[in-house]
């Protein structure tokens, strides 16, 4: 069973009397455990379609089901209760935290907010969640602000796994780091994968970044998805001239190393 089935999203934006639509008509599904990567040109509609499908924005149109409800028909206490299960990564998370607030705030706030485990328990619950992420225990009181980019990355990581979800939509969240710092913090959301069969939403512009998790590639261009399929195939022989024009982008994309799964998800 599918764990996100979107369907016939749409989302039109009018500034400066002219009207934009973000996206037309886009379906899409993920089950539990999957890794679907959305790539496509800057403006394509990847950014809104994350923001949607967190909640951040309304969809003028289309449904979404996630984990057996309608996901946008939801709101107020439910909607917050429920938010556990669908977490985010974005590039910029700086703006995601407060600009004081220590590594332990950041943790804490989700594991007080959806009562993840009882209160005293939630300085071992910091402390195993940085483990887990590879930030030594003793940043715990640093401000996050101080954090090197990757470390800061790691820590919105735990902040997002911190409510054990069952799917983290991540947007370009590896995007502004070095090549070295980014294969690592991909490695790290791989083998989160593994242990706990998370979903991923892979939001970015990158091919070779969607390569190394990614059991299926979406491209979307102009507000529509214009073709999915795995990964493998995607890059190999991609159909449509948006995913060339992305793998003329890449040149040292080799297809044969793809994650693909054997059942060729
Ligand atoms: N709040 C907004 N107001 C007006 N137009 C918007 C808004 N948000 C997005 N758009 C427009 O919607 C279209 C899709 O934008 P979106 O940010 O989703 O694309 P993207 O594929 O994520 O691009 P990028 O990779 O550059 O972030 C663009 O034309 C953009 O200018």
């Amino acid at each position: 069973m599918s764990l996100l089935v979107a369907q016939d999203l749409g989302k039109r934006f009018s500034s400066g009397g002219r009207t934009v639509e973000a996206l037309r008509d886009v379906s899409l599904s993920l089950a539990a455990g999957e890794t679907l990567g959305l790539a496509g040109a800057s403006g394509s509609g990847k950014s809104t379609l994350a923001r949607i499908l967190t909640r951040l924005v309304p969809a003028d149109g289309g449904s979404v089901r996630f984990a057996g409800e309608d996901w946008l028909a939801l709101s107020g206490a439910d909607l917050r209760r429920r938010r556990a299960r669908m977490q985010m990564v974005f590039q910029d998370v700086s703006g995601a935290f407060n600009p004081r607030a220590t590594v332990a705030d950041a943790l804490d706030d989700p594991l007080r907010i959806h009562a993840v485990v009882p209160k005293g328990e939630r300085p071992r619950e910091i402390e195993a969640l940085l483990d887990r992420v590879g930030v030594p225990a003793a940043y715990a009181g640093r401000a996050v602000r101080d954090l090197s980019g990757g470390q800061r990355q790691r820590v919105a990581i735990a902040r997002a796994i911190a409510t054990r979800p069952a799917l983290i939509v991540l947007d370009e969240a590896v995007s502004a780091l070095d090549v070295s710092v980014r294969e690592r913090i991909l490695h790290l959301l791989a083998t989160l994968q593994e242990e706990r069969g998370i979903a991923y939403l892979f939001v970015s512009h990158d091919l070779a970044v969607l390569r190394a998790l990614s059991h299926r590639i979406a491209v979307m261009e102009a507000g529509r998805i214009v073709e999915c399929g795995p990964a493998g195939r995607v890059i190999a022989d991609p159909q449509s001239p948006a995913a060339r024009a992305l793998i003329r982008a890449v040149p040292r994309l080799l297809p044969q190393e793809s994650k693909e799964s054997p059942d060729g998800r």
